[in-house]
């Protein structure tokens, strides 16, 4: 309503106004964005590191489309390639037929961090998107009004970023990306850095905008990690796989709003997502190698270690096995309140140690893996250090120092060796699990200064 009135208002655009005319709006089924077999990759030590690889995907005018993944899967990176925001390394994004070359004029981004200037007021923040579009002041002063109403932040135009709420903040991360009345909405895990309460509102609130049709824009691309967030708003799920980021499965939602949490077709539709998130990605294809024959030997380059302490894949198999070593795991993880990004990297860690497997929905303990639960301190680590020694990373760090006559090498040294496959985030977050691995197990010792790794001085006993 807001909006359909402050278009009536909206005075004739100023000289200076360099946007261009407003394309008619586009009815529901319209292809608004498209990306056709896009990849993008980062610089890496000596190469490109792909991030994505044959991205297929179409944005329609009427739909909520949402991008799942596990961490580091791409999610982010596919929204800026079609925000126009960073260049695919190839492939094309479209927005409404015509290939991008740069920001894309029909999407806006609300960032998880806000974002907003603190140095400027909110209305001045909201007004900001239009001013660097060249609108003119009574314009962009009416406009960010709209969109500060509808957002629900009137009364808050002239306080200052620092003396809001997080909620608050949000608000005016909505009202700054709605003021420009794009198209898309982009939203990159808006609601993460709220608490529950506020995000549970803020996300109902503006599920109720969209649903009323008083949203200014025709479509909405949210990345989350909440596989609940994402089956309450959209109209389809799309599930990225890892390393490099591939579209690994498509969920239609076609449930009716509101969506009724409790419902059995609301829980069957979260079980299937996550099952889809938890099982055993695909090997990572490499374009022009042939498939392998049978299972590839794990190499550090192929099984990065997960980012799981210890004491958190302890303290999961030890709950595994209170429930008689076997869990639903979707089950466990709403007990516990965790979110899945919290949990997969230790069901990750569980796998490649050998002590757990996901079979179907459950989370299932082998034999050693029970043994590790209900195991004393000193057996756990005798159990752990066979059981690392099965995971690439922790194999090369123990061996390469096993074979150096000083028994000693400088981090360095790893850190270049991964630099080669992976990005220097990967890097520092495998070399943390090392670490901490490493030194449970007794099998090195690491100095952070000098950033040495040296041979545990039991390592005689530990396993070859
Ligand atoms: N500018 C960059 N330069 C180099 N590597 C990058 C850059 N941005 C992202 N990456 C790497 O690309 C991979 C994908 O990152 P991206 O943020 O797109 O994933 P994501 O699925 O959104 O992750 P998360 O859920 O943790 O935010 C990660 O390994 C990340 O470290």
């Amino acid at each position: 309503m807001i909006f359909d009135a402050l278009r009536k208002l909206r005075p004739a655009r100023s000289p200076r106004d360099r946007r261009p005319p407003a394309p008619p709006r586009a009815a529901d089924g319209d292809v608004l964005l498209d990306a056709g077999n896009v990849t993008k990759s980062y610089a890496g030590a000596d190469r490109e590191l792909p991030v994505l690889e044959g991205i297929d995907l179409q944005v329609r005018a009427g739909e909520v489309v949402a991008l799942l993944g596990r961490s580091g899967s791409g999610k982010s990176t596919l929204l800026r390639c079609l925000a126009g925001l960073i260049p695919v390394s190839s492939g094309t994004v479209s927005y409404r037929g015509t290939p991008l070359t740069g920001a894309n004029p029909g999407t806006a981004m609300v960032f998880q961090t806000f974002a907003l200037l603190p140095w400027l007021t909110v209305q001045q923040n909201v007004e900001l998107g239009l001013e660097a579009r060249g609108v003119g002041a009574l314009e962009r002063a009416e406009a960010a009004v709209g969109a500060i109403d509808l957002i629900g932040l009137d009364g808050f135009e002239s306080a200052y970023p620092k003396e809001l709420s997080g909620g608050m903040r949000q608000r005016v991360g909505f009202a700054r990306a709605l003021v420009v009345e794009p198209d898309v909405l982009m939203m990159d895990e808006p609601f993460s850095a709220l608490d529950v309460l506020t995000a549970e509102n803020l996300r109902g609130e503006l599920m109720e905008l969209w649903e009323s049709g008083r949203f200014p824009t025709r479509a909405i691309m949210l990345v989350t990690h909440n596989i609940e967030e994402a089956v309450l708003m959209a109209d389809r799920i799309v599930v990225l796989g890892s390393r490099p980021g591939t579209i690994r499965e498509t969920f239609e939602v076609g449930l009716e709003r509101p969506r009724q949490r409790n419902s059995a077709a609301f829980e069957e539709l979260i079980d299937r997502v996550y099952r889809t998130m938890t099982g055993r990605p695909k090997e990572p294809r490499v374009p022009g190698r042939p498939e392998p024959a049978g299972p590839e030997r794990r190499t550090y380059t192929n099984t990065p270690l997960p980012t799981a302490s210890v004491d958190g894949l302890s303290g999961l198999a030890e709950m595994v096995a209170h429930r008689g070593d076997r869990c639903d795991l979707a089950d466990l993880a709403d007990d516990l309140v965790l979110e899945i990004d919290d949990v997969l990297p230790l069901v990750d860690a569980l796998d490649l140690l050998g002590f757990g497997e996901v079979r179907g929905d459950d989370l299932l303990l082998t034999r050693v893996g029970a043994a590790f639960a209900g195991a004393d301190v000193q057996e756990s680590k005798t159990l752990f250090a066979e059981a690392a020694m099965g995971a690439p990373l922790v194999r090369l760090i123990t061996t390469s120092l096993r074979q150096n006559p000083s028994g000693a090498l400088r981090a360095g040294f790893f850190r270049d060796l991964l630099a080669h496959h992976y990005t220097s985030e990967q890097v520092d977050q495998q070399l943390e699990t090392a670490t901490d691995w490493g030194r449970y197990a007794e099998l090195y010792a690491y100095d952070a200064d000098p950033e040495e790794y040296r041979l545990d001085e039991g390592a005689a006993s530990t396993p070859r």
